[in-house]
């Protein structure tokens, strides 16, 4: 059953398939055996997209690797560079990067976030984490809930008042910032990041080091708790299919 805690509130959802076991773009698998090599998976993209080339002697050890990795597919450089930041050395699965951006969905934020996460799928052929981020206004009944990367293109960061919450859906985790919409303070380079200031603090998330924000904000609580779900679980869901 997916969480949805209401439309007074800024939701960030990531999802995360789990459902398949397969080589991923931008990375070379080779499997070198005694007898020959063999090249498990050359991407779709061209050679100078590929990230790694991971050579194995050992099949079942090729599998874990491949088995444990997960495309983060996002079109926002900003978000990629936070999540990685986040998740940091300790994250179980490796975090391969693909800049596809997605179509933007319309709907309840779970529900955008499950196609969403079905789509980069589809893209991907494995795993994949994805993110949504949702801004809802207390005095417009919610919206622009899932729109508002259209309202932050037409209109910058100007809002008003509103609360901060995150979740994680299809293996569910949440996280919640809470704070104030302020007037634009900081350096602009990040969605709505200058007007929002969130509680106990005197500067906004743009004002902030990377460190400050990222050790409160919506997308580390949730990240937090995705990590420590596959740190726990890292042997089991490798073998999911
Ligand atoms: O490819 P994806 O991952 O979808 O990236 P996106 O930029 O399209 O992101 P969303 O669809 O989630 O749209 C949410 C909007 O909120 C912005 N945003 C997301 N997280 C933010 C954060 O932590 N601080 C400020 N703005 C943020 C983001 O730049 C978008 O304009
Ligand atoms: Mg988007």
């Amino acid at each position: 059953m997916l969480f949805y805690p209401g439309l007074n509130q800024l939701d960030m959802i990531i999802s995360v398939l789990t459902t398949s076991v397969r080589p991923y773009p931008r990375s070379i698998f080779i499997l070198n055996s005694l007898i020959n090599t063999i090249v498990v998976q050359a991407n779709r993209d061209s050679a100078e997209d590929v990230d790694e080339v991971i050579v194995t002697q050992d099949a079942t050890e090729l599998y874990k690797v491949m088995a444990r990795s997960i495309v983060f597919v996002t079109g926002n450089a900003k978000k990629l560079e936070e999540v990685v930041q986040i998740l940091g050395t300790t994250f179980p699965y490796k975090v391969i990067s693909q800049n596809i951006d997605l179509p933007e969905y319309q709907g309840e934020p779970d529900e955008i976030c499950i196609a969403k996460c079905k789509e980069a799928a589809k893209h991907i052929n494995g795993p994949v984490l994805i993110e949504d981020t949702c801004l809802c206004f207390n005095a417009l009944g919610g919206m622009p809930g899932p729109y508002i990367k259209w309202f932050l293109m037409k209109l910058g960061p100007s809002v008003a008042p509103m609360n901060i919450f995150s979740i994680v859906v299809i293996i569910l985790f949440r996280g919640r910032t809470e704070g104030q919409i302020v007037e634009p303070r900081g350096p602009t380079n990040f969605g709505w990041d200058p007007c929002f200031e969130p509680n106990g603090f005197m500067q906004t998330f743009a004002e902030m080091t990377e460190e400050t924000k990222n050790s409160i904000s919506h997308r580390s609580r949730a990240l937090k708790a995705l990590k420590d779900y596959f740190t726990s679980n890292a042997d089991s869901l490798m073998t999911k299919k």
